[in-house]
């Protein structure tokens, strides 16, 4: 039984002012201005534990829809215990696997796997995101019926863009029909070929060759395309180019089925940040320019684009240290998502802090339809405190991951999550506060 005082309570929807909450049984109990601890009977008095929140911020615990475990097959990058021990770390409680492991996630004997793995680790909600095509390979669809039997929460074929317009359209009829959400990595191979960063200035000085904006934004308008005539729920990943967010804002407004998401590092830095020709400052879809950022940070505030999500990519320090062009493209994000994005948003009047925690709790949770999200009397106890003075390094030997590829490393950010808990017991707490 825990009981938090005075903490600054956000529902999921707004920030409704400084409240006590009691958590009994795995839920949310009561919820009042001031809750009397002579009033919680004696015989169950020794089990509190009474926290003190000093004004610190209560959240539904965060939702990241779309995280790289590396397992299977790349456990020397990440394995599902240590991603999830990394998602507590940063006050997430439910977060979804994307399907480019060894083997791909394709079949329901790999979902079965992963789920029965995630199930006796730290309690962090692991979903899965299951394959569009066999082995990502772009040709035949997977078997989206017993898939979703499995209980995948959504498909996409995330780390390479399906290619073939034909096969696509195959797949947002199937997934209409089945009510299954598509998540596209949008990726026009060809026009990508051999780049490694945005094609812009910064390229250019380097010497390195980019990767168009166009790549990215002549998929996400064929795709709107697509799913608007299968009727299909389309979301798109890891939005980057100021086009794909105009193609998005029109689809909203003719009324298409389409949702999308954001990467903290594609909100807070653009390609003049790359400092040095390093591989943690390598991401798929690249950092691009200012005007690219700028209007990702408007498009989000405004809810054009709807959700964060981190696109936690783990990848060793000897495959990071081979410079921006023999680095495999990737960057962590979970334990530093919440800090990034406070610090570099909302303290700077960009972002309000109830739009961007909308954004990480109830809004993902309507779009792929999950309970929790908010926080509610008798709902499950799923949360997140949060001190927003709290002020620290980023130092990647903290790292719960074993992926210490973070472009954000020595910045210094405020606002960390500090505990995080899943139905009704903390399975992390920040030993430093
Ligand atoms: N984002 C990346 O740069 N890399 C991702 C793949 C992906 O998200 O497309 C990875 O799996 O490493
Ligand atoms: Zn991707
Ligand atoms: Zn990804």
């Amino acid at each position: 039984m825990i009981l938090f005082k005075n903490v600054k309570l956000f529902d999921g929807h707004s920030l409704i002012g400084e409240r006590d909450v009691l958590i009994k049984n795995n839920k949310i109990q009561l919820i009042q201005n001031d809750i009397d601890e002579q009033s919680i009977p004696m015989d169950i008095l020794h089990e509190l534990k009474i926290i003190n929140g000093n004004g610190k911020l209560l959240a539904p615990g965060f939702i990241d829809v779309h995280v790289h475990l590396r397992e299977p097959g790349f456990e020397y990058k990440e394995t599902i215990e240590t991603g999830s021990l990394a998602a507590a770390k940063g006050g997430f409680t439910t977060i979804c696997c994307m399907p480019n492991t060894n083997p791909v996630i394709d079949s329901i004997e790999t979902v079965q796997s992963i789920k029965a793995k995630a199930a006796i680790n730290n309690g962090v909600s692991v979903n899965c995101i299951a394959a569009i095509t066999v082995s990502e390979r772009g040709e035949d669809l997977t078997d989206f019926v017993a898939l979703r039997e499995a209980g995948i929460i959504a498909l996409s074929d995330d780390g390479r863009g399906v290619q073939d317009a034909k096969v696509m359209q195959d797949a947002f009829m199937q997934a209409a029909e089945l009510k299954i959400p598509v998540i596209i990595h949008a990726e026009d191979e060809p026009l990508a070929k051999g780049g490694h960063m945005h094609a812009g200035e910064k390229a250019e000085e380097l010497g390195i060759k980019g990767i168009p904006s166009t790549s990215e934004s002549v998929m996400v308008a064929r795709d709107i395309l697509l799913a608007e005539a299968a009727n299909a729920h389309v979301h798109f990943a890891h939005l980057s180019a100021k086009e794909s967010v105009r193609w998005i804002e029109h689809a909203k407004k003719m009324g298409i089925n389409v949702t999308c998401e954001v990467t903290p590092q594609h909100l807070v830095m653009n390609d003049q940040d790359i400092l040095e020709d390093h591989g943690n400052f390598k991401v798929n879809p690249p950092i691009r320019a200012r005007e690219d950022q700028n209007q990702l940070i408007s498009a989000f505030q405004s809810g054009i684009i709807d959700i964060i999500a981190t696109d936690h990519a783990p990848h060793s320090e000897e495959e990071k240290s081979r410079g921006i062009k023999g680095s495999p493209f990737g960057m962590v994000g979970l334990e530093t998502a919440f800090a990034v994005l406070y610090s570099k948003l909302v303290l700077q009047h960009k972002v309000s802090l109830e739009r961007l925690l909308q954004a990480m709790t109830s809004r993902p949770a309507e779009i792929f339809g999950f309970k929790n999200g908010i926080i509610e009397p008798n709902g499950e106890a799923n949360l997140v405190l949060v001190d927003l003075d709290k002020r620290k390094l980023v130092d990647a030997n903290n790292f719960a991951s074993k992926g210490k590829n973070s472009p954000f490393i020595g910045w210094e950010l405020q606002g960390w999550p500090i505990m995080t808990i899943v139905s009704g017991e903390i399975i992390h707490e920040d030993k430093e506060v």
